[in-house]
């Protein structure tokens, strides 16, 4: 349990493993962030694989941890890890491939929407709910995997969207079966591991370079709602709900 590193060649494989649904604590966003900055820091390291064990890639963040805590330092904690781990995946010095597996909801968007590469399951699911949990963000993420209308739609509605589905837009590389997923992302890391590390560098930090979305401003603009909803009480309201049942 916990987040687990493990070299392939030059390939750094990082498993996200939080039974019983890969929802984060506040800690292990951090500790995600560590990981994969870590890794682009290693020259040895070509590129990064991010995939979970268990049931699903990421639920999002610990919604449990925040209502169990007094005062708001998980609040401001999850937003800090997931604002440092989404930021992780972006800065990394090399690129970094998601392989993604049943559900990928909230904080999971904001890894995988940027990550440089996305290989999904058939059974693979992707979805902002935050709407539903009284927080806003992600979106930024989202915006990456779907156009702009979509993005909007999925957002109101904290629809889910398929792989397949993403796939028809471009932001989904390939699906495969659930028994292939690992493999796939592997030979994608591998082509990508076999050209001079000097050149793949270079060209991760030029195409972050010329995005034309800011990222972290953008994420950090949403994330002001989502304060602005926890003072009106709206947040903890829809936290409550969610561990409910309602
Ligand atoms: C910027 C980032 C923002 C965010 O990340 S906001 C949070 C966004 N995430 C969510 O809203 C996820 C909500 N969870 C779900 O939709 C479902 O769950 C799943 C699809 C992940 C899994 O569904 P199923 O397989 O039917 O399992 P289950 O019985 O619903 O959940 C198993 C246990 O996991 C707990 N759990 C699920 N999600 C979270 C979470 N995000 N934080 C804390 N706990 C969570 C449940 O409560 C339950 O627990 P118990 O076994 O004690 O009843």
């Amino acid at each position: 349990m916990g987040i687990l590193t493990k070299r392939d060649g030059h390939v750094e494989v990082v498993t996200v493993d939080f039974p019983p649904v890969n929802a984060l604590p506040v800690q292990a966003w951090f500790d995600l962030a560590d990981a994969v900055t870590q890794a682009g820091r290693d020259p040895d390291v070509h590129v990064v694989i991010l995939r979970a064990e268990g049931r699903g890639f990421n639920a999002g963040v610990d919604i449990k941890e925040i209502q169990r805590s007094a005062g708001y330092d998980a609040l401001v904690g999850a937003n800090r890890g997931c604002y440092a781990a989404f930021g992780a995946v972006y800065d990394c010095a090399v690129p970094v491939i998601a392989a993604v597996h049943g559900f990928c909801l909230g904080g999971g968007i904001g890894l995988v929407g940027n990550a440089d590469v996305i290989i999904a399951s058939e059974d693979a699911t992707f979805g902002v709910p935050e709407v539903e949990r009284g927080a806003l963000g992600a979106a930024t993420h989202l915006a990456r995997l779907v156009p702009q209308h979509l993005m909007r739609t999925l957002y109101f509605t904290a629809r889910k969207i398929t792989a397949a589905e993403l796939h028809t837009h471009g932001s989904v590389y390939r699906v495969v079966p659930r028994a292939d997923l690992d493999e796939a992302a592997l030979e994608v890391a591998r082509d990508i591991a076999k050209k001079d590390p000097r050149v793949i560098r270079a060209a991760k930090e030029a195409l972050n370079g010329i995005d034309t979305q800011q990222v972290h401003r953008s994420y950090r603009f949403e994330q002001g709602f989502t304060f602005e909803l926890n003072l009106l009480g709206a947040s903890d309201e829809a936290r409550e709900e969610f561990l409910n049942g309602r």
